[in-house]
């Protein structure tokens, strides 16, 4: 999906959608004090079994069979709600926005306020935990996201450390606080960018279009894009342990530019690290479902199946009902409306969502 725009996401798509969920929701967010609050307070161990009170989202993630599909927004909060834009006025520093436990959960209560929808997605970016591994960013207004040191050799690996969770507490702190206020009302969703994706930031140091630089280094300097994509598998192990341990019910995973790769490239560049992610998070969180999500997934769905997550997130390039035949019936799906829908006339954007889900 295109990162601007928000895009309609509903799992297991056998029924049909409701877009407000029956559960009313009237209080304002709690915010805690704010004291320093560290990973090792709130540490809980990822629950090992399943409940029949798990959220409607979890239940279809896992493959249980559920009254209606959920519902919920790829980049729920955002610019499109005033409410979103007049707190960013008065805290325009988008790294101040993420990274601060009571704008977190604020912005990320928003929609859920507002639509009720069946998952409540943390308010963050795939590159917030970079510097907790050793990576400093920015973001930028007109550029967007920018490294500061880039790393193409191997002397850029040195700057590299096992990730401090410390240095997210904020991220602990709010999934814990969202989980006390959807209550089980809503599933809480963590997120994380996919090795592959992560590394086309801190090897080209901002936004490409291109993939030149890393592109390049697959061929030129393969021992070194190795040691960075290993180092980012387990760090972001390591984070989504540390998510589901404070409180996120389903973790989705972002490998949005793992499309810009030729399939066998992708075999060779994102997959074994993907494996890797699911297989530790499997072994210590076994309940815990995991999405995946390419850009422009068409030529990867079997080889996206093929890393053993829970479900494939389609996007609006692959119709619906092919992705459930190509991925057979083992496998949820969520997907896949296009997000320029979101400008059309409601009646016309009830019926594209009937459509996908019919
Ligand atoms: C602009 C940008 C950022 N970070 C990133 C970009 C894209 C740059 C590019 O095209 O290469 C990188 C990024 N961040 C995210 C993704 C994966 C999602 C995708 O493929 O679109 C990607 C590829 C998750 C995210 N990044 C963000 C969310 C929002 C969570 C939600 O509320 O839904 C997600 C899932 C939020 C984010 N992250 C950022 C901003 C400015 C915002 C929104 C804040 C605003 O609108 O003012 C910084």
């Amino acid at each position: 999906m295109g990162f601007c725009s928000p895009t309609i996401v509903v799992c297991s798509a056998s029924f049909f959608i409701h877009l407000a969920s029956n559960s009313i929701f009237s209080t304002r967010p709690f915010f805690p004090p704010k004291t320093k609050c560290f990973s090792k307070k709130f540490h809980v161990a990822c629950s090992t079994s399943t409940s029949p009170s798990d959220p409607l989202l979890v239940k279809a993630a896992r493959g249980d069979p559920v009254s209606r599909p959920p519902a919920w927004m790829m980049r729920q909060a955002g610019r499109y709600m005033s409410v979103y834009r007049k707190l960013a006025e008065r805290y325009p520093s988008f790294r101040e926005r993420s990274e601060t436990t009571d704008l977190i959960v604020e912005i990320s209560l928003q929609p859920w306020e507002a639509f009720h929808p069946d998952g409540v997605i943390i308010f963050s970016d795939i590159l917030t935990p970079l510097p907790a591994f050793g990576v400093p960013f920015d973001i930028e207004e007109v550029r967007g996201p920018v490294i500061q040191s880039p790393i193409y050799s191997e002397e850029g690996l040195k700057s590299l450390h096992p990730i401090d969770l410390e240095k997210l507490h904020f991220v602990g702190e709010s999934l814990r606080i969202l989980r006390r206020e959807v209550g089980g009302n809503a599933a809480v969703l963590g997120f994380v960018g996919a090795p592959w994706t992560i590394a086309t930031y801190i090897v080209e140091g901002c936004t490409t279009r291109t993939y030149t630089t890393i592109k390049t280094m697959c061929h030129t300097a393969p021992h070194v894009l190795r040691a960075l994509l290993s180092h980012l598998a387990q760090a972001i192990s390591d984070y989504i342990v540390f998510q589901v341990e404070s409180g996120a019910h389903c973790i989705q995973i972002f490998d949005s530019w793992g499309g810009q790769l030729p399939p066998d490239m992708w075999e060779r560049w994102s997959r074994p690290y993907i494996e890797e992610i699911v297989s530790i998070v499997k072994n210590k969180c076994p309940q815990t479902p995991l999405v995946l999500y390419i850009n422009g997934n068409g030529g990867l769905l079997e080889r996206m199946k093929a890393t053993g997550v829970d479900v494939i997130g389609l996007d609006w390039t692959v119709d619906m009902e092919d992705g459930r035949k190509r991925l057979g019936k083992e496998i949820s799906v969520q997907g896949n409306v296009d997000p320029a829908c979101l400008f059309s006339p409601l009646p016309a954007l009830t019926e594209e969502i009937q459509r996908e889900i019919g």
